[in-house]
């Protein structure tokens, strides 16, 4: 997360850490006792390793009373091609159902598949590098972005008509989300309406707006999944 700050601890309980041998890859959240959504990309920058999720903590390192690290029993993807960041979105089935408390609870996602409005504030939440040279922080951060209209976000610009029905823009002047925040969601009015994707890799320039797959062009695959 690029220019945002330590968030309270806890808050944001629903946010989920994906991890090779204790390294966080990237971000996730918990949308039902045994589900964790997060980003296709995610399974590559594993490459393919187990890997596990981390839910209830704060910070990465430090006990924490209610951190648990679980295994996965699975992943579904919607068909999400390699190349392009077309479908990024990834369920993942926990091998047994998260134990419940004030530091791990489920984040509800957007059903109604209609367009956030531009200029709507939403937040973004994750360990993902704070600086482009590459600062890892051990506290989870967030950052309020504003949602930018396909049709600015498509202009040559920006991500000259790469961006479907099926992606929302947020800005990216300075504030963006960044390496590593990737999988995690993007939150507005305390519903998850987009999970971050890399897109460009790019971060904090607000030539190149952050990308995010929108969640209720999804709700038909992932209640199949989920069933
Ligand atoms: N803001 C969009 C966004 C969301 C999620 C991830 C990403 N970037 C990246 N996703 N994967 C990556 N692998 C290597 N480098 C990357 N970005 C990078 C790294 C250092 C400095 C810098 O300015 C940008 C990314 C970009």
């Amino acid at each position: 997360i690029l220019g945002g700050r330590e968030t309270t601890p806890h808050l944001k309980p629903y946010m989920a850490s994906l991890q090779v041998h204790g390294k966080h890859i990237c971000g996730g959240f918990l949308i039902a006792e045994q589900w964790v959504m997060s980003a296709a990309h995610c399974l590559e920058d594993m490459d393919n390793a187990t890997f596990h999720v981390l839910l209830g903590a704060h910070s990465l390192k430090e006990h924490e009373p209610h951190k648990h690290l679980y295994g996965v029993l699975g992943t579904s993807s919607p068909g999400s091609s390699h190349d392009t960041n077309h479908d990024d979105l990834l369920l993942i089935q926990l091998e047994e159902r998260a134990h419940l408390n004030q530091d791990v609870q489920v984040l509800a996602f957007q059903r109604v598949d209609q367009d956030v409005p531009a200029g709507t504030k939403c937040e973004v939440a994750g360990w993902g590098i704070t600086s482009n040279t590459g600062r890892h922080p051990d506290k989870l951060q967030a950052v309020e972005l504003p949602i930018i209209s396909r049709e600015v976000c498509n202009r040559r610009i920006h991500h000259d008509n790469e961006i479907t029905e099926k992606m929302l823009c947020a800005d990216s002047r300075k504030k963006d989300s960044c390496k590593g925040d990737s999988g995690g969601p993007l939150v507005c009015h305390g519903v998850a309406e987009g999970v971050v994707t890399s897109g460009s890799r790019v971060c904090g320039n607000w030539k190149k707006p952050g990308i995010y797959t929108r969640i209720s062009a999804y709700v038909g695959w992932i209640d199949s999944i989920l069933a």
